[in-house]
């Protein structure tokens, strides 16, 4: 593993002190550890990091494997409240050492059901910096896979309990240019289901100004919508990723210094349309999984020397256990492949170029270091290299605006008032934000040329004040007023969000059946269907993302989805009509609204049938729980297992879970990856009839290939073991 250009390019930057060199380069070739993050609830979260302290480092602590000693897995120590780890062992351990394929097991089972999420350490650190509380309004703007907005989410959701999902007030829409990767967000944010959830599919450096109506009544005087500016935002840019050499090792043959110079350009307007979104008192954290400094603090660099109101954050104090080293204030581009062509100065390099070649070069002023890079704090960027705590190359700034341009908490009345002053007209408004930045940015050749070339903030601002951007209120619509959203972009082609009225028909029964207190949002509840009608599956967002569909066209801010799908109608049976019923996911969403009554309480024992047998009758469960599942109406339920001790397991806290009850049946309304987590999580072992039937299987298969064998019963029979087939499903509701 070698790339000449590699090292002289990375050596003549002078990034690793002479000394180091060996050891950094040493570290490179060397396979990254595996490392995790324990996600959902801190609840969840501080009882499955129990359960590997004091379960899996035990069994792991004695491993040997071919007469070595294998460590056992450690706490990263720089993560917050001890909940992301680290083991370095080989496949091979992972496949024959018996306590790792526990360990394995475990791990992969709770990743199925988001409980746990494999993430690159040095990955973790920028929503560690972004520091987001439940209020904030934040914005990832390249966002997928989603490995740090599965973070971002989480700190939203930062007061929810072990069985409850809080709605916070504040909103996190993740932003991927790349459809198919946004779809991947949809994905993953199925596993950490938010009503303050959005996914968008833009250019984020053309990202459009999108409007709302202020529910922080500090902050508005008249409900009148205005611009939906930003507390926190996150730039993890597109970059050349050679931070990522242990991981993709493909990079070390492929790589050369033009692939961070073709994407200077993009990450400098990324973090300038950022700092245009961002509110007075908010933070930018921007990264790259880059060492390369055209793409780091060239950009830094550039971006603050077109808005001279903001600064570098001195972090230096925030996550003391992280070894990191400053941001370098001189380097060297190069302008081609081979590195041996440096010029001292862009003038230098740009003369060297036939005059009519000039202004196609995608070269520009601001890869090289500014006459001021001394004075603007570069070294308060972080530096992660991978040898000097067993990780990936990483790099991480934090922006703000300076003081004096931050409002001090007393002014947020006056303004308030100021914004609705400025909100109209509206034109007005969008002329003041066009004209600080843009003379700012005329100060930097580099910004200046990205700011008014094609796909620019500049543009987007121009589109907007032509109205053809933000027209008020959406043509997405409060139901019951009919009619079809007009696809203002049409290539995009996601079905409307239609509000249901809180005395629609449909939602009132919903409310019936599952038993729901009388503060249930039902303001708040969307289909995905342009006449509100059908409903079939119902979506639940909070105040904010309400407010921010209604006051925008979703076609334009290509709105991919909102909120979460909490309910769904569900066939009943014979002779019964459809119902609806909560979904898994939906569950903690839904539960503070269900009426205490209407929860059953059930032992262990009825737990492990549950999870032993697909519809267990329900006259075969003792009492009090036959009586009490036999005097409910056949329908959706849910069912508390109080935290207990027993000779089998531990129960740390209460489980929740959704029950659906037909004639005389009984189903545990999760999906088989869900079951079989709990199963592995309380028993140490999966003690699921879909496990039971796998394992059947498998030795009917080693025994003879030719004949596979029906299963007794069909595995998909628990509707809930359908969701990821009625995902797609709804993917093809939403393509119309
Ligand atoms: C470094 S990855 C982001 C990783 C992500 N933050 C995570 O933690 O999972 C960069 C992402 O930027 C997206 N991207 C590239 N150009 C973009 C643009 N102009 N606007 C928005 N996203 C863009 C890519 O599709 C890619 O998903």
């Amino acid at each position: 593993m070698n790339n000449e250009r590699f090292s002289a390019y990375y050596q003549a930057q002078n990034i690793i002190p002479g000394d180091e060199w060996e050891n950094f380069m040493d570290c490179l070739r060397r396979p990254l550890p595996t490392t995790f993050r324990i996600t959902g609830s801190r609840e969840i979260a501080h009882t499955l990091g129990h359960t590997i302290e004091e379960t899996y480092v035990p069994l792991l602590n004695d491993v040997t494997f071919e007469d070595e000693a294998v460590p056992p897995p450690a706490q990263i120590p720089w993560y917050p409240e001890g909940l992301a780890w680290q083991f370095n062992v080989s496949k091979k351990v992972l496949r024959k050492s018996e306590e790792f394929k526990k360990f394995h097991s475990f791990l992969v089972h709770e990743t199925e059901v988001g409980n746990v999420s494999r993430q690159e350490a040095v990955s973790m650190l920028p929503p560690l910096f972004l520091d987001v509380q439940p209020h904030h309004k934040v914005i990832d703007m390249c966002a997928a896979p989603g490995s740090k907005t599965a973070q971002l989410l989480e700190a939203l959701h930062a007061h929810d309990t072990a069985t409850a999902t809080s709605i916070p007030p504040g909103l996190l829409i993740a932003n991927d240019s790349d459809s198919r990767r946004s779809h991947l967000l949809i994905h993953q944010s199925a596993r950490l289901p938010s009503p303050a959830f959005m996914v968008t599919n833009l250019d984020a450096s053309i990202f459009p100004v999108l409007r709302s109506v202020s529910t922080d009544p500090r902050r508005s005087v008249k409900k009148t919508s205005s611009q939906l500016l930003f507390d926190r935002i996150l730039c993890d840019v597109p970059c050349s990723g050679d931070g990522t050499l242990r991981k993709n090792i493909g990079i070390w043959k492929r790589w050369q210094p033009m692939d961070g110079n073709g994407l200077h350009g993009l990450q400098i307007r990324i973090l300038q349309r950022a700092m245009r979104m961002l509110e007075p008192d908010g933070r930018i954290v921007y990264s790259t999984c880059s060492l390369n400094p055209v793409e780091n603090e060239a950009v830094i660099a550039a971006a603050l020397n077109s808005n001279e109101e903001f600064e570098l954050v001195d972090v230096s104090s925030q996550l003391p256990e992280l070894i990191r080293r400053p941001g370098i204030t001189t380097w060297i581009p190069t302008v081609d492949r081979s590195i041996n062509t440096s010029y001292a100065s862009w003038n230098a390099f740009i003369e060297t170029l036939p005059e009519d070649k000039r202004a196609e070069s995608k070269i520009f002023e601001t890869h090289w270091p500014p006459g001021n890079s001394g004075s603007l704090n570069l070294e308060r960027c972080m530096r992660i290299y991978p040898h000097l705590q067993d990780t990936g190359g990483f790099f991480v700034a934090v922006l703000e605006r300076k003081a004096s341009h931050k409002p001090s908490t007393s002014n947020y009345a006056k303004r308030g008032a100021e914004e609705v002053d400025v909100a109209v007209p509206e034109t007005k408004k969008l002329k003041l934000e066009t004209d600080v930045p843009s003379a700012q940015l005329d100060e930097v050749p580099g910004a200046s040329m990205s700011a008014v070339g094609p796909g620019s903030a500049m543009e987007v601002d121009a589109v907007i004040k032509e109205g053809e951007l933000t027209t008020g209120p959406s043509q997405i619509k409060q139901a019951p007023r009919p009619g079809k959203a007009k696809l203002s972009d049409p290539s995009f082609k996601e079905m409307p969000y239609t509000f249901l009225a809180p005395d629609d028909p449909a939602l009132v029964t919903c409310i019936e059946q599952l038993k729901l207190t009388s503060d249930f949002p039902t303001s708040n509840v969307l289909v995905r269907n342009p006449e509100g009608e059908g409903v079939r599956s119902l979506y639940l967002t909070n105040d904010l993302v309400k407010s921010v569909i209604l006051n925008n066209d979703y076609t334009r801010m290509r709105l991919m989805t909102s909120g979460t799908k909490v309910v769904t109608k569900q066939e009943a049976g014979r002779g019964m009509a459809a119902q609806f019923r909560i979904l898994g996911e939906g569950l903690p969403v839904v539960l503070p609204y269900v009426k205490p009554d209407a929860i059953m309480t059930a032992d262990f024992a009825t737990l492990k049938t549950l999870l032993q047998t697909y519809y267990p009758l329900c006259a075969s469960f003792p009492d009090p729980f036959m009586s009490a599942i036999e005097a409910k109406d056949a329908g959706s339920h849910v069912v508390r297992f109080p935290a207990s001790h027993s000779a089998d397991t531990t129960l740390q806290r209460d489980l929740m879970l959704p029950l659906w009850k037909s004639n005389v049946s009984v189903t545990l309304m999760i999906d088989k990856k869900a079951k079989s987590a709990l199963s592995l999580r309380l028993f140490g072992e999966d003690i699921t009839i879909a496990a039971r039937e796998a394992g059947k299987l498998r030795r009917l298969a080693a025994k003879d290939a030719a004949a596979p064998e029906e299963p007794d019963e069909p595995a998909a029979e628990n509707p809930e073991d359908d969701e990821n087939e009625e995902d797609d499903d709804i993917d093809g509701e939403q393509e119309e």
